[in-house]
């Protein structure tokens, strides 16, 4: 993938994000390896997995964040390092410090800044309506002037979900935007990503099974390597490989049980 078109003339332009037999290590631990992906213009990709399979590095990876050990990410024709304007991120909340003194108006604003900016960097008035436009969009504007500290679950995603439109991405990546947070807004989240899906590629890490077959358009299975990807509706046979034991999946969004019972469950 040296340049943006490959033997088989596949432009690399056309698709939101070209990942070729990529592998990731920390230090000595493999996190993931071998992992080739293509992610369509306009797609909404699920990214499911057990825990430790490697979906916080991939989506850490195309945005630039841990190197790969080898193979390559290619973002809209641009590779790592040149795509922060094509990007939104929002992040594990257990990643970030909620006591942090800030306002939910000035977090979203620092999804503005570029990564030259000052102490003393002064936001433009331009600056100061476009962070409370976001903020209108996903429906917290009366929060605006609230410590992050006394903000809900639902409330603190929303908000890092407006930081990561700040620079108006064309591909969002969300890593568990449901973790914990309440049923009303989990809903509330998932209507505010469809309507998000019409104008930007979204790719979503999620532990929330309930939501894959729902909302996504199209579903990863990662476990170490790529195990599935193709349509959002799972078979037995994948979830097994997966996680390797009955788990509650929602098709057609009606409940079943996907896997036979364990032996030891009879
Ligand atoms: N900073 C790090 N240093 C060392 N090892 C790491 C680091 N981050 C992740 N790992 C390891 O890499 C592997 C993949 O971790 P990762 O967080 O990407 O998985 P995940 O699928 O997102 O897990 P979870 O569902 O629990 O969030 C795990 O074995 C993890 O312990």
């Amino acid at each position: 993938m040296s340049n943006t078109r490959n033997v088989n003339n596949i432009d690399y332009h056309d698709k939101a994000v070209c990942i070729e037999n990529l592998t990731v290590k920390y230090g000595e631990t493999l996190a993931i390896a071998g992992v080739s992906l293509n992610v369509e213009d306009g797609d909404y990709l699920g990214i499911i997995g057990p825990n430790g399979g490697g979906k916080t590095t991939l989506l850490k990876a195309i945005i630039g964040l841990v190197p790969p050990a080898s193979g390559e990410i290619v973002i809209y024709g641009k590779k790592t390092g040149k795509t922060r304007r094509l990007l939104g991120y929002v992040p594990q909340v257990t990643a970030l410090d909620k006591s942090f003194p800030i306002t939910v108006h000035e977090v979203v604003l620092t999804g503005m800044l570029n990564p030259s900016f000052t102490l003393f960097h002064k936001y433009t008035q331009s600056d100061m309506e476009k962070g409370d436009e976001l903020l209108e969009r996903v429906g917290i504007y009366n929060l605006r002037g609230r410590m992050i500290s006394e903000l809900s679950g639902g409330e603190f995603q929303k908000m890092l979900i407006a930081r990561a439109l700040a620079v108006d991405p064309k591909l969002l990546l969300l890593d568990e935007p449901t973790a914990s947070v309440d049923a009303n807004s989990r809903e509330q989240i998932f209507s505010l990503l469809n309507e998000l899906n019409k104008s930007m590629t979204i790719i979503l890490v999620t532990h929330d099974l309930l939501a894959v077959s729902s909302y996504v358009k199209t579903l990863a299975c990662l476990n170490g390597k790529l195990v599935y990807h193709g349509e959002a509706e799972l078979n037995e046979d994948v979830v097994n490989a997966l996680y390797g034991c009955p788990i509650d999946l929602i098709a057609h969004g009606v409940p079943h049980r996907v896997l036979k019972k364990h032996k030891e469950d009879e």
